[in-house]
């Protein structure tokens, strides 16, 4: 991609609205915009100064084709670091496009997906992680990954790769310049001093590397499958949480024959909720496969909802004197195992939902029963008139570890940057077995460099074009 012309595109969404911004950057910008922009103080642009703002109208030759406001960016004083000049229009998608038609037959190139951020990055007006950010930023749909994306825009995470990155290059150089002088058996690098700087960098690694567990489940919101038999309310849970009729409910059984699945945030995280077909045994095709779908289902889910309803398992009160109904709750601590095996591994909430149809008395017993179920979360609820139903947000969100959003900490949430982490970890590994079995200079080196280079890849300082293409290319135009 050539970095020597100047480049032109539409900043805001495509399609109509109030105003629209065409971004112009490169180092004929001012060239190329200042003789169709006729002030209306009738100074010309190249005399002002950077960031300020100027009013003015738009001409092809005779023709005006609006009034704009221009702001202008001296010299590297820009977000790219090279000229730029931004043209605030009537957000027409005609207009738009007859400025930018006009930009390019005056000398302007439409730039690519992410150039302009590339730019930024090539000119050294942020490293690779923070460019990364900024896509992240503009997805960014909570809290949560907003903070994240902020940060790292911010350069905390740079900031904390680049100091090791120094501070490793610092005993690198010290152990070259051994090897310059290995007749005479010096040791400029101190390995005690080495040695405690590795496990000071392997700390931080292993911190870094471990954060991405929560980075990815913030990045991309926690998927929640709703399950249980047809007819308990799954549905309507759904609706109840989304606070929006979003699924259809009715008081047949099998409704729901394909999953549904809407996002949400609570408490700043975000959630995805996937409303599911009921499982029973079934003869209709149609819903056997959906059933399937359910268990695909479940295996992609961080967290289990299973709901079951209470009126089915109420221990007869009436008659007190008579043994609590057994049969039923042997059947839903079988269905309930039945889940737990088929995933073990999957944290399972569980709804008893309709408690709405339950007296006190009743509810009292049933929490009773369920309690004797070990290692889930059970939460009673009524899904139709809403009780309980903040509860059990605040206990999906327990399954998240927001500690470390909570505390700032940095959260590595980009695959790129923790597979280069785990890189580097293995390399710094070496070193520390290296230096504890007094390898050579010369082998610590090679290892050492090696490690540097997956630094260097976080950060952009190693790179290469086929990497920025694949990091700016999913970047939109005009970013
Ligand atoms: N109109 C507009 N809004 C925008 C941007 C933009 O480029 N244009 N941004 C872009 O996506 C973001 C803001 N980021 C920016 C970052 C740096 C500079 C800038 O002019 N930097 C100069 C001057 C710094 C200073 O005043 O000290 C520099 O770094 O030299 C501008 C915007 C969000 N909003
Ligand atoms: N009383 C009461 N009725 C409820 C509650 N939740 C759901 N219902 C009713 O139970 C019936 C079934 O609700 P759905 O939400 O469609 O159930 P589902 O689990 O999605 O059913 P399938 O999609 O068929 O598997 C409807 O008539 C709902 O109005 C509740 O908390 N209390
Ligand atoms: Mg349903």
């Amino acid at each position: 991609m050539k970095m020597n012309d100047t480049i032109v595109a539409l900043a805001t969404p495509s399609g109509a609205g109030a105003i629209a911004i065409i971004r112009v950057s490169g180092p004929e910008a001012m060239e190329i915009v200042a003789p169709i922009f006729k002030a209306k103080s009738k100074k010309p642009l190249e005399k002002q100064p950077t960031h300020t703002l100027h009013l003015g109208n738009l001409v092809d030759g005779e023709r005006t084709l609006d009034e704009v406001l221009v702001s202008v960016f001296r010299g590297s004083k820009s977000y790219t670091g090279e000229e730029t000049l931004e043209i605030s229009c009537h957000g027409s998608p005609y207009i738009q496009q007859e400025i930018i038609q006009l930009l390019i037959r005056k000398g302007c190139r439409s730039a690519e997906a992410g150039e302009f951020t590339m730019r930024a990055f090539l000119n050294g007006k942020m490293d690779l992680s923070q460019a990364e950010a900024v896509a992240d930023l503009i997805s960014s749909e909570n809290q949560a990954s907003h903070q994240m994306a902020m940060q790292q825009m911010r350069g905390g995470f740079s900031s904390e790769i680049h100091r090791l990155r120094q501070e490793l290059l610092d005993f690198a150089s010290l152990i070259e310049l051994e090897l310059d002088f290995s007749e005479e058996d010096v040791e400029f690098a101190n390995r005690e001093q080495f040695k405690d700087l590795i496990a000071k960098i392997q700390q931080v690694l292993k911190r870094l590397i471990d954060s991405f567990a929560t980075g990815n489940v913030l990045k991309n919101g926690i998927p929640v499958a709703i399950v249980g038999e047809p007819n308990v309310g799954k549905s309507t849970l759904l609706n109840a949480l989304l606070n929006e009729e979003r699924a259809i409910v009715s008081e047949i059984a099998g409704t729901t024959r394909d999953s549904i699945e809407d996002e949400m945030s609570i408490g700043g995280v975000g959630f995805r909720f996937i409303d599911t077909a009921g499982i029973r045994e079934t003869q209709d095709v149609v819903e056997s496969i959906g059933i399937r779908r359910t268990f695909d289902k479940i295996s992609q889910a961080q967290v289990v909802v299973f709901l079951l309803d209470s009126e089915k398992f109420k221990v007869q009160s009436s008659t007190p004197s008579s043994p609590p109904e057994k049969g039923e709750f042997t059947e839903l601590l079988r269905e309930i195992e039945k889940i737990k095996n088929k995933f073990p591994q999957k944290p399972l909430v569980i709804i008893a939902n309709k408690i709405d149809q339950l007296s006190g008395e009743e509810r009292k017993k049933l929490s009773e029963t369920l309690n004797r179920i070990e290692g889930s979360s059970l939460q009673l609820l009524s899904a139709k008139t809403g009780e309980g139903v903040e509860e059990l947000k605040m206990k999906l969100l327990e399954f998240v570890n927001t500690g470390a959003l909570r505390n700032n900490n940095t959260i590595v949430t980009n695959s790129r940057h923790y597979n280069a982490l785990l890189k580097a970890l293995e390399e710094i590994n070496k070193v520390e077995d290296g230096l504890n079995n007094n390898l050579s200079g010369d082998l610590l080196a090679i290892d050492i460099r090696e490690a540097l280079h997956y630094f260097g890849e976080i950060t952009g300082e190693v790179t290469n074009d086929e990497l920025l293409g694949n990091i700016f290319s999913n970047f939109c135009i005009g970013k």
